[in-house]
């Protein structure tokens, strides 16, 4: 059984991105096999779910050909895994930045600006710093975030019982803040009495430096430590503060013992968080870590037309689609491109038609077309082809990926001035050999196949705008 898991979580590894394969794969443990049929157990029933949908057919595969016999594969679900862990009594975070901090030396936290230590008195609404308007009905699903949203909507209604912590993570402006909001405000009107706490990392950091300031670590661990729900928004930013991590241990082991929940978000994966305490890093890994994908063309329209909704203005598809197409990297860009649509048609009184949209944004579009980027390329191939952009830099070698990975590393070569060394980089550290193999196949491909041809002037045609 167990040399039969290693070599298929070895060549899951292979096959998958880092992150799939420690949120999903890594979990599993193998239970027994007999008489052709295996049983996996996953932690809990979304990971069970997940899995059951998206790995047990090649698990299965895997199965077959090491036992060289037809294998059923049965997931069930491990409640031994789900225990709550015990309460910590873990000894504290060792100083990162080495040493034992003392006076100044721990200044390397910045100096608030305005101290704000929460009173620890009874719970107030205001005090939650929930934005009231980023709920879930205002939250546009695609499958750049349905699993991020599924799980978001499974904590708001089992709050410190489902994933905890919930790890959000993914580029610039993708939703991630406004997603923990949602569950802050759907507990927060499911629960009014709890004590829920919304805040910014670099907030949790001053906070953390007014109370190294004021002696009052007391207060701050008592609020702390006394949340029904806590919501620490960019975490990347404690980065490098070994006090403000320290405290964050404190508070984490304290609510997660009591089941109070958690979520967290970050521009990044846990593991590649720089100057965290690998502790910490665990932790954040223990429940539940979820992607935030860049939206793909149909959720970036859907985005568009509700926000236009919302400020009272209707847009046509045409027009929707046309933006959509030329913005492509988060929602916050989508925002201001709409914005700025809405101040030009207003200031000049007319209609919004694409013509209007290309003289609102003039700039914003010939910066775009001057710049084909890899990143643009990969995102448009992957959006094309409707698949993630992770795969443009995994391992993974289905023919529906790998075809499409060689066509973005053909673009990327013919559109950019980049390297091929430099392309391999881009596309998973990938060798220079493998970037020119594909280019050349690609080339060859276009020359005989007009289908292929035709995919390549679209394509073109959508980077150049
Ligand atoms: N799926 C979505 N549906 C509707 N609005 C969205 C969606 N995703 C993001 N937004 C909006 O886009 C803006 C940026 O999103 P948000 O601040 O949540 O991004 P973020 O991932 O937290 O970014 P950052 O890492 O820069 O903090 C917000 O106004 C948010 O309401």
């Amino acid at each position: 059984m167990e040399n039969f898991w290693q070599t298929c979580s070895a060549q899951l590894e292979l096959e998958l991105t880092p992150q799939q394969f420690s949120a999903w794969i890594k979990p599993l443990i193998p239970l027994d096999y007999e008489a052709g049929k295996l049983r996996m157990a996953a932690p809990n029933r979304f990971k069970l779910d997940w899995v059951k949908t998206q790995f047990a057919s090649r698990i299965t595969a895997l199965a077959c050909q090491y036992w060289d016999a037809p294998t059923e594969v049965q997931f069930v679900l491990d409640p031994r895994l789900s225990a709550p862990k015990k309460a910590s009594t873990v000894a504290p975070v060792p100083d990162i930045n080495g040493g034992a901090p003392s006076g100044n030396a721990r200044m390397a936290d910045p100096v608030p600006s305005v101290p704000e230590l929460p009173a620890s008195a009874a719970p107030r609404r205001e005090q939650s710093r929930i934005n009231t308007d980023l709920t879930f009905d205002s939250f546009v699903t695609g499958k750049a975030n349905q699993l991020a949203r599924a799980a978001a909507i499974q904590v708001a209604n089992n709050p410190g019982v489902s994933y905890n912590p919930l790890f959000f993570y993914g580029g610039v402006g993708l939703g991630k803040t406004h997603l923990i909001h949602a569950i802050g405000n759907q507990v927060m009107a499911d629960q009014p009495g709890a004590k829920i706490r919304y805040i910014h990392a670099e907030q949790y950091v001053r906070d953390v430096v007014t109370a190294y300031q004021r002696k009052g670590f007391d207060d701050f661990k008592h609020y702390y430590h006394s949340l029904d729900m806590l919501l620490i928004d960019d975490i990347q930013f404690f980065g490098g503060k070994s006090r403000t991590q320290e405290e964050f241990f404190y508070a984490f082991e304290a609510l997660i013992a009591a089941k109070k929940q958690i979520i967290i978000t970050s521009d990044t994966y846990p593991k590649e968080i720089t100057g965290m305490d690998d502790r910490l890093i665990s932790r954040f890994d223990s429940g539940l870590t979820v992607a935030i994908e860049p939206p793909e063309l149909e959720m970036r329209v859907a985005i568009l037309l509700k926000k236009a909704k919302q400020e009272g203005v209707t847009f046509s598809d045409d027009v929707a689609f046309f933006v959509a197409k030329h913005l492509r990297s988060n929602v916050r860009e989508l925002e201001g491109a709409l914005r700025k649509i809405l101040a030009y048609s207003r200031f000049h009184g007319k209609d919004i038609t694409i013509d209007i949209v290309k003289e609102a944004l003039k700039d914003l579009l010939s910066v775009q077309n001057r710049q084909i980027s890899v990143e643009n390329i990969q995102k448009t191939v992957a959006d094309f082809f409707n698949i993630k952009v992770a795969d443009m830099y995994s391992k993974r070698r289905p023919a529906n990926i790998a075809r499409p990975r060689q066509i973005a590393m053909y673009l990327a070569k013919e559109l950019t001035q980049k390297s091929l060394p430099e392309i391999g980089e881009l596309f998973g550290g990938r060798d220079h050999t493998t970037v020119l193999h594909a280019v050349r196949k690609i080339a060859l491909d276009r020359t005989k196949n007009p289908e292929c041809n035709h995919e390549l002037h679209v394509l073109e045609q959508t980077l150049k705008g």
